[in-house]
């Protein structure tokens, strides 16, 4: 088996006619957020097609109807996507379960390397490394990998710590952590050992883990999963004010949000078996399911009820894609990458929890180096 994940093209900035070489800007010289686009990301597993045992293996009519989903045993688990989100802009992705939300994330924070190689790469409008894209983003994933006897402040003032102690002067690194206590809503349990948090207030602690750095862009993987609405709703206010505030770029996969969430997203991606159905805000969202006559019932959103229709939408796209209106740039290759998230970091510490990275198939995804 193996692994074929290529990315056509990332752009952070617009795009300029001729391609600059990028000169890599440090983490902590950015101030506010990049303008992140990426197109023609693509994400393809080999597969055999031949169970290895018999005694699991499908019924004669169940292979067939698999063999049907592979193309000559590769499955494609993202074709082409494109997206963009601006300094400051909160980008959603969503889509049922199994869409390719989070292999999306991680071929952006480039948790997973591309094979083959990275074709281009801009930053700011030039040409840069994927390490540069990495450079300038933070990565929060699913699972919250922290000390339990820490409190918050120490958590935080750890991981700020950890990566810039000998960068920011000790006062510097407190009124730091003094802001992202009040952003995030923690300042009543900062002295709170994380083992005695909530749910919701521990999600808010493993946020701050890596904002306390400033990232130019933070991406994060259903930050909201297994929270209640309330606990889910602040969270996500929490990452709007960060993005407004700080003006950083914030992309998030997230399941089903409600609609009082869904305000707070400045755009929504739209994923359904690796391709993108939509990309815009919630209110074009809207438009596209009345264009594929899809009738919005009252008081459901539109963008569960999207979520919910995601067959109906692709039936709409095909027949748009019969009269010649899109045609996708082939695949290219991209780089392999090198790097540990502090929380790689946390986890190896603590020896907590698996690395829940680690891939299910028996195939050769090459990761960060340390992960
Ligand atoms: N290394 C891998 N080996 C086999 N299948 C994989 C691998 N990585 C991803 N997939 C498959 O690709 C698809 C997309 O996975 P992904 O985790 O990105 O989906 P998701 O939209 O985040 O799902 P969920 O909402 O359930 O977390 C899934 O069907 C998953 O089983």
């Amino acid at each position: 088996m193996g692994v074929n994940k290529s990315v056509n093209k990332v752009v952070m900035g617009h795009t300029p006619d001729t391609v600059t070489p990028h000169k890599c800007m440090p983490k902590k010289a950015r101030a506010g957020g990049c303008d992140v686009q990426a197109t023609g990301i693509n994400y393809r597993i080999a597969v055999s097609t031949h169970p290895p045992l018999k005694v699991w293996s499908r019924s004669d009519d169940d292979a067939q109807e698999h063999h049907h989903h592979l193309i000559n045993g590769v499955r494609h688990v993202l074709r082409n996507v494109t997206c963009r989100v601006r300094p400051g802009e909160l980008l959603a992705i969503v889509g049922p379960s199994g869409a390719g939300k989070s292999t999306l994330l991680e071929i952006l924070d480039g948790r997973l390397s591309p094979s083959p190689p990275l074709d281009l790469l801009l930053l700011d409008g030039a040409a840069a490394a994927s390490a540069d894209l990495r450079r300038v983003s933070g990565y929060v994933t699913q699972r919250d990998v922290l000390f339990p006897l820490l409190t918050v402040r120490e958590t935080l003032l750890f991981s700020a710590r950890l990566r810039l102690g000998a960068t920011l002067l000790a006062k510097d690194m407190d009124a730091r952590v003094d802001a992202l206590l009040d952003d995030l809503t923690l300042r009543r349990v900062a002295a709170t050992r994380i083992k005695d948090l909530s749910g919701g207030e521990r999600r808010r602690v493993s946020i701050g883990v890596e904002a306390v750095h400033d990232h130019a862009v933070l991406i994060l993987d259903e930050p909201t999963s297994g929270l209640d609405s309330a606990s889910a709703l602040q969270i996500v206010g929490a990452l709007r004010a960060m993005a407004e505030t700080r003006g950083q770029t914030v992309l998030l996969s997230i399941h089903q949000p409600g609609a009082r969430i869904v305000k707070m997203f400045d755009s929504v991606l739209l994923l359904a078996a690796g391709s993108v159905l939509h990309h815009g805000t919630a209110d074009q969202l809207r438009s596209l399911l009345a264009d594929a006559g899809l009738r919005l019932p009252p008081h459901v959103d539109a963008v569960e009820f999207s979520i919910d229709s995601v067959d109906a939408l692709r039936a709409h796209r095909r027949l748009i894609s019969a009269d010649g209106l899109q045609q996708a740039p082939p695949p290219q290759p991209a780089p392999a990458s090198s790097r540990c998230t502090l929380q790689q970091l946390f986890q190896l510490h603590s020896k907590q929890v698996a690395d829940e990275d680690t891939p299910t198939m028996a195939v050769p995804i090459h990761k960060k180096e340390g992960s």
